[in-house]
């Protein structure tokens, strides 16, 4: 694997967002080493829960703005966004519990990658938004839907309309994250945390995982497929291209 660092211990399987010098951007092949890591680890009868976690600096930036921007049309975004959409999907319908443990930021579609999680542990120093919207775009993998649905439509709307960045205490107060956990250690208190969380036999953790997915079904469809496609309209607009080049542009002027 050249994007994640991936492996079990107990019955928890980890997964490590590693692209260190991008903030753990998600590129294409970051999507598919995930699917293939999902797909293989939701057949494990034996494992209980899965821990995502990125490092200090970010858990993960959102989407690869440099890779993505090879495509500029709609017809070429769209399959991107939905395919990333479906994995978040097919993650938030895990029968394991499933966790993001965020350090640094999280944010773009690394909040919509929190959000599809059953819990967000994270440290006093995590930074959480989702600033789709400075990118003249919105979510595009079913974070908007998500996060009304965690937060509510109101609390949900104003960090999607503002992009607004919340610390870890302000999320934790808004309810995108469920535990604050000292920044030393994090990773040795994150264990704990989960291991409390996966006491119970591997049937009950299935079943009540079940019973959160039956009732969520019943109560709305997922709304990623509608989110893939707003963004890849939005995609096209002068709004967007020109906040990708100001935010590349940026980045190469502090180089020079
Ligand atoms: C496209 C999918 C869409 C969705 O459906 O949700 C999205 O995710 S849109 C949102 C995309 N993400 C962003 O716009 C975030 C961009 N990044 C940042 O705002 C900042 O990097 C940060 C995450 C707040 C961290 O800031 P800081 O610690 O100061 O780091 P730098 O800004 O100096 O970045 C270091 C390095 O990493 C590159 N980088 C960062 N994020 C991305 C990214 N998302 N895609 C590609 N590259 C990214 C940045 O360009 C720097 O590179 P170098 O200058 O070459 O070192």
């Amino acid at each position: 694997m050249q994007t994640l660092v991936v492996h079990k211990q107990k019955q928890t399987g980890w997964i490590r967002f590693h692209r260190p010098d991008v903030r753990n951007a998600v590129n294409l092949a970051m999507i598919g080493e995930l699917e293939s890591v999902i797909r293989e680890w939701k057949n494990d009868r034996n494992l209980k829960a899965i821990v995502f976690l990125g490092d200090e600096r970010a858990f993960v930036s959102g989407g690869d703005v440099s890779e993505f921007h090879q495509w500029t049309k709609k017809e070429e975004i769209f399959p991107v966004m939905r395919r990333m959409g479906a994995l978040l999907e097919e993650i938030a319908r895990l029968e394991l519990v499933t966790v993001a443990a965020v350090e640094g930021f999280a944010v773009g579609g690394g909040c919509e990658i929190v959000v599809s999680c059953d819990f967000c542990l994270a440290s006093p120093k995590a930074k959480f938004g989702m600033i789709q919207v400075n990118l003249g775009i919105t979510t595009g993998w079913g974070g908007a839907g998500r996060l009304m649905r965690k937060i509510g439509r109101t609390r949900a709307l104003d960090c999607l309309l503002t992009g607004r960045i919340l610390s870890g205490e302000e999320a934790k107060e808004w309810g995108i994250v469920d535990a604050l956990l000292p920044e030393d250690g994090f990773r040795s208190h994150v264990e704990s945390y989960v291991e409390k969380l996966t006491k119970a036999p591997v049937s009950v953790i299935r079943a009540y995982k079940q019973v959160a997915d039956k009732i969520e079904r019943e109560r709305e469809q997922g709304t990623y497929e509608l989110e893939a496609e707003h963004c890849a309209v939005c995609w096209e607009s002068d709004e967007h291209r020109l906040a990708v080049e100001s935010f590349l542009n940026r980045t190469r002027a502090k180089k020079e």
